[in-house]
């Protein structure tokens, strides 16, 4: 028989947490041991509104939490701040965490990953759980080494707290590793408006759009002589990143340092 997965899940309430916390219940092997909400500490899950029958406990501080429980992984879907520090806390009390939730630097990442190998257990920053948008910012670098002008369109629902998306700045990196350092635009371009040709990492471009409606989109113009490519990739609801984040859960488990995208894992 497989050994059991003990899950603790950050934020059960909110849209993505919601879909995590059906993605546990319907897998053998994962078990919700708590949940870790912004309110209702003390109560069942299923006492919450519009939530599952489920028995696990509701805790409203991460300590806590891992103090009184046993887990052995802790997805993070909340908000930037939160975040962070669930993932730092989970580190201190060997519990490998999970972490969808967006709005990480490189510094935080580096940070994290120097904890996390000294602490020798596994985590993973994943920006995005889709395997089809992995598959874009791979096709992405791919083609920045034949087009290296390249500019980034990343469009969202307008409850999204962070700008630009954890998807565009992990596509930029991605894209500025193969390309040569270069400038995105005429060299003498200047904003008539701020903010009008979008943010820049090392010279790459990123606009950010902020709609109801939209849940999460993406897509990277690339043009060269006489020709333009354009790779995009939608994700029309948010079952679209459960199937990244079971494998996420079942591959954090045996490594021994923090691994930031998904596409470090995927063969
Ligand atoms: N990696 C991915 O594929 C992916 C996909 C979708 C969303 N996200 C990210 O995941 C995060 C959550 O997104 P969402 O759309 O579910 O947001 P949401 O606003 O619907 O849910 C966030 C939940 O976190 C809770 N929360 C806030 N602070 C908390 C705290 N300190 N402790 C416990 N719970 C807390 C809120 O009460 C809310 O229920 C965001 O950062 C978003 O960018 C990532
Ligand atoms: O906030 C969201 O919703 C999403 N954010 C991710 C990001 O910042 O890249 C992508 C998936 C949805």
């Amino acid at each position: 028989m497989s050994k059991v997965t003990k899950i603790i899940i950050a934020g059960p309430r909110g849209k993505m947490g919601k879909e995590t916390v059906q993605l546990v219940r319907e897998t053998e092997e994962f078990q919700l041991e708590a949940v870790v909400d912004s309110k209702n500490a003390g109560k069942m899950l299923k006492e919450l509104p519009n939530m599952p029958d489920e028995q696990a406990p509701v805790y409203d501080d991460m300590k806590v939490c891992l103090e009184e429980t046993e887990a052995d992984v802790l997805i993070d879907l909340t908000t930037p701040a939160a975040g962070k520090k669930h993932l730092e806390l989970a580190l201190d009390y060997n519990v490998r965490p999970v972490v969808g939730t967006t709005g990480f630097s490189e510094e935080d990442v580096e940070r994290l990953r120097d904890k996390a190998e000294d602490k020798e257990i596994g985590a993973i920053i994943a920006p995005n759980f889709a395997v089809g948008a992995i598959l874009m910012m791979k096709l992405a670098q791919m083609t920045a080494k034949y087009f290296s002008d390249a500019e980034i369109i990343e469009m969202h629902h307008d409850n999204k707290l962070d700008a630009p998306s954890g998807t565009a700045t992990k596509t930029a990196s991605l894209i500025n590793e193969v390309r040569p350092h270069k400038t995105q635009g005429h060299p003498d371009e200047k904003e008539d408006l701020d903010g009008a040709r979008g943010a820049d990492i090392d010279g790459l471009r990123i606009h950010s759009v902020r709609l109801p409606g939209l849940i999460a989109h993406q897509e990277i113009l690339f043009g060269g002589s006489g020709q333009t490519l354009k790779i995009r990739h939608d994700s029309m609801n948010r079952q679209s990143f459960m199937p990244g984040v079971k494998l996420a859960v079942e591959n954090v488990l045996s490594l021994k340092t923090l691994v930031y995208g998904l596409e470090n894992i995927m063969d």
